[in-house]
């Protein structure tokens, strides 16, 4: 292909030009160049260029010696969107020139529509009265003729292109033109106009392309792309993003690039010149991405002014954060201000939080009756003393942020036409109605989520004390703001404080610490600072020595945990049990009291080790339910009456239970009652009645109940074995499984573990052809 002439710079485009030829405009891309605004190109700024266009068969085509008058829209839309005349309109003017309509009489001038992609424009077509000869009157009078094909008229748009020109599509005129989707300009549909195109300044200024971001590059040596020029390197990148024909035939590298648009990353691959001459360090420098627009942006804190609710991401990047919706946002204050007004950031109503506590000025014209989106507004202009407040009235109200810090006090502007009264403030700022207005705070909420209290803006939403941010009176906003990054960062649970460590040799926490009881052991602060708090100190039955009080060695010293900790530890709990194969199958489970006397217990038929803290029910001392899950298909667990009897006849803390195998089996190798002796574990287990631990030689006893088709039957024979083994801190149920409880949750999920242990040695010197149940004297003589 020839090259491009390109124009002598400097040359400058003269509008006296367009007196001679109508069609003539400068060109809108930023050049000197001239541009026909009947066929769409562009021409070079020299008149005998212009006189060699008008005679091409492409303008004449066009110009059907129409003088073209642009008028206000004309000149809107120049060097924009194609216009081309509708064949109405041509038809039309020829019947104007020829006489055949009257309007020419009227005026001058025509009004036409102009057709440009899908849209119509009126335009005003001047009749030359002088340009047309009899003959091309005469001609026009003629049916058109189909004119004489032009080189110009035969060329194509062809899709191709747009491998290698990302930024091209077809014309939406409907014409074979090509068409700038980013510099929203027609262009000859020439390969080379494309080329010359994409070279000029106005379209090098749009690049999209220039957001390219490599993040790895896998292939380690070799030659990337030229160090230089940069505009090579660009256009070769665009070519590989664009999957231009020469990937195929060459070497590449997959880089992940994001769009202008934020999209989600994409892969695409990067051409390499495989001529070894270069190093990584090369294809680094060549793909090394010019910052993006966003890249260069800056958190400003500055903004947090005007946007209460806002603060800096804290995953170290300069994103925004916005405290209310728990989201990242560009740093961009359109972005923000866009936020602002969304919906779902409405919804949290940072905006609410205005309150008004006098009005000093008596007679004003306030915000409007129905306060629309603009009083808002205008009372965050106040809020942030927007420019308006220093050429208006205002009156001064106090006002508290989300942030519970001191009440504020700012100017509420006034349209000081008089015609309202403060009372009309009052219910203009009363008004706003929202959904969350018909809702109210429940203490009760307190008792699921510590860390809440109600807000002390008056309102009837509810305040993290945590977190410092106001949330809606609503139970899934609060379970969802528990579950939030930003919250659980902040450690709800760390409200336990450790005072002494009243005996030196003891461990302190159970064996798999979870975050609550680590901070236990860390020993944290209240987050409500208020005065110090006793709390107990888990010791761990390990240390305990045969015949030791019991109690000295778990209940003194038990941490009790509140409702909260309770149910993250029984969820805790029935993931470790599951693994044990205690509670598999939805089958066996685990009931602890939380310090408030409060029975948590998990639900019916599901599976244990999944369950959450909001799945429990939570219960009375009589076993009447206090609280139960807000999924209402959650039923109470069959095992219920179970637990309460050791509840009720015992007092207990926690009672679990097993369906292990070895509880199955011990029951299936004893008659009434499972006993054993002089096993080291024994010691684990604990005298209900002396309430001291069992000594290793001492006879461990268990009675066993027979099955029943429903667990609720199983009640009565096991309030007649509680009785009647007092000391017995469990009852096998035959072919079922194990009930275990203790003072506290550790004790009993120690004693479990314990009894376990000793189930399982029984049923293996069973399959030895021993008896756990006899004194090793009988073995001696073995
Ligand atoms: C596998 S079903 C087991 C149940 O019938 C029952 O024995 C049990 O231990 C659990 O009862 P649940 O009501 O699911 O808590
Ligand atoms: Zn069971």
């Amino acid at each position: 292909m020839a090259p491009i002439k390109l124009y002598n710079a400097s040359r400058t485009y003269q509008t006296e030009w367009e007196t001679q030829f109508p069609w003539l405009r400068k060109a809108s891309d930023g050049s000197e160049r001239g541009f026909c605004t009947l066929c769409h190109v562009i021409i070079t700024p020299y008149k005998a260029s212009f006189v060699r266009h008008e005679k091409t068969s492409f303008h004449l085509s066009s110009d059907q010696n129409l003088a073209v008058e642009p008028t206000e829209h004309a000149s809107l839309s120049y060097g924009a969107l194609p216009e081309t005349l509708s064949k109405k309109s041509i038809s039309k003017a020829r019947q104007l020139k020829a006489g055949v309509l009257d309007e020419k009489s009227e005026n001058d001038y025509l009004q036409f529509e102009v057709t440009s992609g899908n849209q119509s424009t009126s335009k005003k077509i001047k009749l030359s009265p002088n340009s047309a000869s009899k003959s091309s009157f005469s001609q026009l009078m003629q049916p058109a003729k189909a004119p004489k094909k032009s080189y110009e008229a035969t060329r194509r748009y062809r899709t191709e292109w747009e491998t290698q020109f990302p930024w091209l599509q077809k014309a939406p005129d409907g014409s074979e033109m090509a068409y700038c989707k980013l510099c929203h300009i027609v262009i000859r549909q020439h390969k080379g106009c494309l080329v010359q195109h994409e070279k000029s300044n106005f379209h090098l200024s749009r690049d999209g392309n220039l957001n390219v971001e490599q993040t790895k590059v896998p292939i380690q040596s070799c030659a990337a792309l030229p160090e230089a020029p940069l505009q090579t390197r660009k256009n070769k990148a665009r070519h590989l993003k664009a999957g231009g024909p020469e990937e195929k035939s060459k070497e590449y590298i997959e880089i992940e690039w994001t769009s202008v648009d934020q999209s989600s990353p994409k892969k695409t691959k990067l051409l390499l010149d495989c001529n070894s001459q270069s190093s990584p360090k090369l294809i680094q420098a060549a793909v090394t991405p010019k910052k993006s627009y966003d890249a260069t942006r800056r958190y400003r804190t500055q903004w947090e002014t005007q946007f209460p609710w806002l603060e800096k991401a804290s995953d170290g990047s300069e994103s925004a954060f916005c405290k209310l919706c728990h989201l990242i946002l560009r740093p961009h204050k359109g972005c923000l201000v866009q936020h602002e007004k969304s919906d779902s950031h409405r919804a949290r109503g940072w905006n609410l939080d205005v309150e008004q506590t006098k009005l000093p000025i008596q007679s004003c014209a306030a915000l409007p009756e129905t306060p629309s989106q603009t009083s808002k507004n205008k009372e965050r202009h106040l809020k942030v003393g927007g420019p308006e407040e220093k050429s208006k009235e205002y009156i001064e109200i106090e006002w508290t942020s989300v942030d519970q810090s001191p009440p504020k006090k700012t100017k509420l502007l006034l349209d000081c036409d008089s015609q309202s009264s403060p009372q009309m403030i009052q219910t203009a700022m009363a008004s706003k109605k929202s959904y969350d207005a018909s809702r109210r705070y429940r203490t009760k909420w307190e008792t699921q989520f510590p860390w809440l209290k109600k807000a002390s803006d008056g309102s009837e939403r509810a305040y993290c004390k945590l977190c410092h941010v106001i949330i809606r009176p609503h139970k899934g906003c609060l379970v969802q703001h528990e579950k939030s990054d930003s919250h659980r960062a902040r450690g709800w649970n760390l409200k336990v404080e450790q005072t002494k460590l009243p005996n030196q040799g003891c461990t302190a926490l159970p064996e798999t610490p979870s975050q609550s009881r680590k901070n236990i052991q860390i020993g944290l602060t209240s987050v409500d600072q208020s005065p110090l708090k006793k709390t107990k100190l888990l010791y761990n039955g390990n240390s305990i020595n045969g015949s030791e009080d019991f109690g000295t060695c778990f209940g003194e010293f038990a941490a009790t945990l509140d409702c909260m900790e309770t149910r993250e530890l029984i969820c805790e709990l029935c993931r470790l049990f599951y693994s044990l194969g205690w509670v598999t199958g939805t089958g066996g489970g685990i009931s602890i009291k939380d310090k408030d006397g409060g029975i948590l217990v998990a639900p019916s038929r599901v599976q244990k080790e999944r369950i959450k803290p909001e799945d429990l029910f939570k219960l009375d001392s009589d076993g009447q339910i206090l609280s139960s899950p807000s999924n209402a298909s959650l039923k109470l667990s069959q095992c219920t009456p179970l637990f309460m009897l050791a509840y009720k006849l015992l007092g207990v803390g926690a009672v679990l239970h097993s369906h292990s195998k070895n509880a199955v089996l011990a029951t299936l190798i004893y008659g009434k009652e499972f006993r054993v002796t002089h096993l080291e574990m024994i010691k684990g287990i604990q005298d209900g009645v002396t309430k001291k631990a069992l000594r290793y030689d001492d006879e461990l006893v268990v009675p066993i109940i027979d099955n029943t088709p429903f667990e609720k039957d199983l009640v009565t024979s096991m309030e007649q074995a509680i009785n009647a083994y007092p000391s017995s801190q469990a009852v096998l149920v035959r072919r079922h499984g194990v009930y275990v409880w203790g003072d506290t949750w550790q004790q009993a999920k120690s004693m479990a573990e314990c009894f376990d242990y000793l189930f399982e040695v029984a049923v293996d010197m069973k399959r030895l052809h021993m008896d756990a149940a006899a004194k090793p004297s009988l073995y001696e003589n073995l």
